[in-house]
């Protein structure tokens, strides 16, 4: 089994409402995503799948991402839940689950990670 990183960052706000403290009032973090895919079979050149494909995917997420304030994006805020490292690692795996199936046969995304700061993160995986 081969298993393949890549790594990307975006800037956005968000508050967490209900939140017993000064995470409830609006404030700001550089996030850190980490997406992880799995598979067996390397292809002639080597790879398991271009690192490319993969960036490229995660780019258009966080296209999405970038300089949102998080609880104005459906899903997000009122009538949704609030936008957590959990909830969005959630979000962006279910953005990045099929894009990332369809780049070719016998891979799949393992896992998505969000750092809010270098020392706490949350992963989602489905098992
Ligand atoms: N399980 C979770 N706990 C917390 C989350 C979360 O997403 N999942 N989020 C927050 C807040 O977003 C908060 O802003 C982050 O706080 P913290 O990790 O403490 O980071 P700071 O940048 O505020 O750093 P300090 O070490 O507190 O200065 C809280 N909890
Ligand atoms: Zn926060």
């Amino acid at each position: 089994m081969y298993e393949l990183t890549v790594n990307g960052k975006f800037s956005a706000a968000h508050r967490l409402c209900g939140y017993p403290g000064d995470c409830a009032r609006l404030h700001g973090h550089t996030w850190t995503v980490q997406v992880k895919v799995i598979g067996e079979e390397l292809d002639p050149l080597g790879m398991l799948v271009d690192f490319k494909e993969i960036k490229k995917h995660l780019a258009a997420v966080i296209d999405r991402l970038d300089h949102q304030f998080l609880n104005e994006i459906p899903g997000f805020g009122q009538g949704g839940v609030n936008p957590t490292a959990e909830n969005l690692s959630f979000y962006i795996y279910r953005l990045l689950e099929k894009p990332i199936l369809e780049i070719k046969k016998g891979i799949r995304l393992k896992e998505i990670s969000v750092w809010e700061s270098p020392d706490a993160y949350a992963t989602y995986r489905e098992e």
